[in-house]
């Protein structure tokens, strides 16, 4: 697969796409992407974890050219990479979500939409439409105090196509981004507005000032969405083994662990640290997802042997619609695509699901590894 022609240069690396957008960027919209809450410790930890975890690799095995097709909750992806659902898109192109669901329908990779999108979700469904015949969307939800409201924006998630419900769990408020506080930043610019919101009662129609991060939301809410649809429902944020526990017991269909990138609770555990005790807490019984810091193909592969049956990717897919549009994206997912297939080839797999466990040992490459 060719990378798409990008302006500025072209990137090597996912991580070279933060470089290029800052060129293209509003400082202002650069640091909200970028930014973690209060003094980023989780955000560098997250990235820093997988640094911190060497690869054992396999050799001779003649496991052939790697198949990186997967299925996830019944639905086919063309690798083991989601789009993790972030906010916003217009801040930092102006074709938003649009171009984000062309570019994953394009490639053949789930696109987890946020409710906060700039765009409603059912453009950008028709979007997804116009790049693939069955292009695969999840939606993901703030479940709002106003269960009238939520089972409204579900229902329209639903009619509009969407596959899954992702129930965020770990914002009971708003962490505190203190580059959004230095730089002033607590709202959406004139013109531009959460589409999806139109409908919440409170304040201007489309404000980001509407939606309530509530810590009155609880596990009774995800039991009440399991009898509201019937779309799959997985819970995001979870980093103790024990609501893992409790998640699979209330039959939710799948686990996305996560600290929201660093952006809500500073200070918790780097997710592929945490993802080892949560597989054990499970046992198998739920799909288990990851995000926070992937920005290799060598960072796939740890999580995949760790535990997880993919993975979700953030701040990357800003950065690269910000350089690209659509392009900009499909460039970020042909990157880790290529650089996917060629770890596992290195490491001697054959597919996602054949990646053993003890292809990853604690310690650096430098340090060397213990098990
Ligand atoms: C700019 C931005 C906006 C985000 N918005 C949301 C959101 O609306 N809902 C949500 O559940 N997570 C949101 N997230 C968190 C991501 O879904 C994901 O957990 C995180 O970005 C993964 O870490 P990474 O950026 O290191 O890949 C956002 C993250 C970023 C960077
Ligand atoms: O920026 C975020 O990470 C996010 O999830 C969010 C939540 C509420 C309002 C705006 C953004």
């Amino acid at each position: 697969m060719t990378a798409p022609s990008l302006p500025h240069g072209a990137p090597v690396n996912v991580r070279e796409f933060e470089l290029a957008a800052r060129l293209v960027l509003d400082p202002v919209h650069a640091d909200y992407v970028r930014g973690g809450a209060q003094d980023e410790v989780t955000v560098r930890a997250n990235e820093s974890a997988f640094a911190g975890l060497c690869l054992v690799p396999r050799v001779l095995r003649g496991a052939g050219e790697p198949v990186l097709r997967t299925t996830l909750l019944g639905h086919e992806a063309s690798m083991p990479v989601l789009i993790a659902p972030t906010a916003f898109h217009r801040l930092v192109h102006p074709d938003a979500e649009r171009a984000t669901a062309r570019a994953a329908a394009a490639e053949g990779v789930i696109m987890i939409a946020a409710m906060l999108s700039t765009v409603a979700i059912e453009d950008v469904a028709a979007e997804a439409r116009k790049a693939a015949t069955d292009p695969c969307l999840w939606f993901q939800l703030y479940p709002q105090p106003d269960l009238g409201f939520t089972r409204a924006i579900v229902q329209r998630a639903e009619a509009a196509g969407c596959r899954a419900l992702v129930v965020t769990a770990d914002s009971p408020a708003l962490g505190r981004a203190e580059r959004n506080d230095r730089n002033d930043f607590h709202d959406l610019p004139p013109g531009l507005r959460c589409e999806n919101l139109r409908e919440l009662r409170g304040g201007e129609p489309g404000s980001v000032r509407q939606v309530v991060l509530s810590p009155e939301i609880s596990w009774r809410h995800v039991e009440w969405l399991r009898e509201t649809t019937d779309l799959p429902i997985l819970v995001k944020g979870v980093l103790h083994p024990a609501d893992a526990a409790l998640a699979a017991d209330l039959g939710v269909d799948g686990i996305v662990v996560s600290n929201h990138g660093g952006r809500q609770l500073d200070t918790t555990p780097p997710t592929i640290a945490q993802l080892p005790r949560i597989a054990e807490a499970v046992a198998g019984r739920v799909p288990l997802l990851l995000d926070g810091g992937v920005r290799r193909g060598t960072d796939v592969i740890k999580a995949l042997a760790l535990g997880a049956a993919a993975v979700g990717i953030g701040r990357p897919i800003m950065w690269g619609l910000a350089v690209g549009g659509e392009d900009g994206v499909g460039a970020v997912l042909s990157m880790l695509r290529r650089e996917l297939a060629n770890a596992l080839a290195l490491c001697g797999c054959a597919a996602p699901s054949e990646v053993p466990r003890d292809l990853v040992m604690n310690g650096t490459a430098k340090e060397g590894c213990a098990r």
